[in-house]
């Protein structure tokens, strides 16, 4: 594994069911992101997104192989190990923003730094900074009902990078939203994980999206491969 590489994957085998209902979804898959590097995971309905991204980010546990994030082997951790390492070096963006919809925009975006230990002051400039990156800075009041499909996606982008996680796995992040939004929001994404710095993996059936990454892989037969769009 070479120095700058902030997760890999080895070796990971992921089944579900059994005897006849037995799925293998993934078989030996390896992978591995470097520092400051954005990917995109292009592959059909069903291959395993998803499940590959839960058990990169810790959320699921593979049944063979080895997560290694930030240098850190983390497959025989405890469990609170696990989401401790989860919560400080892993930001998540799903395909709906799974914001908390009683509280607001900007409590959003303070709740994951002040689980880490940040003073409400200090989370909440953070917060209002990321609003204003984002270009939602005056809707920081508002809860997520009151925002736009495009302005929460915005919201829980912002909320993912919060803690300055290490890398930012994102699954279908813009595949609620029509066509102009998906690609204005995707822009303020990429952005903010460029001037960051952040190693970012992103599942998308969007090719416009997957092209403007460092690299694309897809799941061959439970397999991470490089794939050329
Ligand atoms: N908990 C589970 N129990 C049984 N089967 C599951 C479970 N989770 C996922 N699967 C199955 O594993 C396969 C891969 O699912 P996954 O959600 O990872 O695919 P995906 O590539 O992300 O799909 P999509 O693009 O449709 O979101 C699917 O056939 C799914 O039905």
């Amino acid at each position: 594994m070479s120095s700058d590489t902030v997760l890999s994957l080895s070796g990971i085998d992921r089944r579900y069911g059994q005897g006849e209902t037995l799925l293998a979804i993934l078989k030996g898959a390896n992978f591995s992101l470097r520092s400051g590097e954005t990917v995109a995971l292009v592959a059909p309905s069903g291959t395993g997104k998803s499940t590959l991204l839960h058990i990169a980010g810790l959320l699921e546990h593979p049944d063979a192989g080895e997560v290694t994030l930030g240098g850190q082997a983390c497959q025989d951790l405890s469990d609170e190990r696990r989401t401790a390492i989860r919560r400080n070096s892993v930001g998540f963006v799903y395909q709906f923003h799974h914001l908390l919809p009683e509280f607001s925009a900007l409590e959003n975006i303070m709740m994951p730094q002040l689980i880490a230990g940040l003073s409400r002051e200090e989370a909440r400039e953070r917060a209002a900074q990321l609003l204003d990156y984002m270009r939602i800075g005056h809707r920081g009041e508002h809860r997520p009902a009151e925002l736009s499909g495009g302005e929460q996606q915005r919201v829980a982008i912002a909320r993912a990078v919060a803690n300055a996680p290490l890398v930012l796995l994102a699954d279908e992040p813009t595949g609620n939203l029509d066509p102009e939004t998906a690609s204005y929001v995707f822009s303020a994404l990429e952005a903010l994980v460029r001037q960051s710095g952040l190693a970012a993996l992103i599942a998308t059936h969007n090719h416009d999206i997957a092209r403007r990454m460092d690299r694309c892989v897809t799941l061959v037969d439970g397999q991470i491969v490089d794939y050329q769009i």
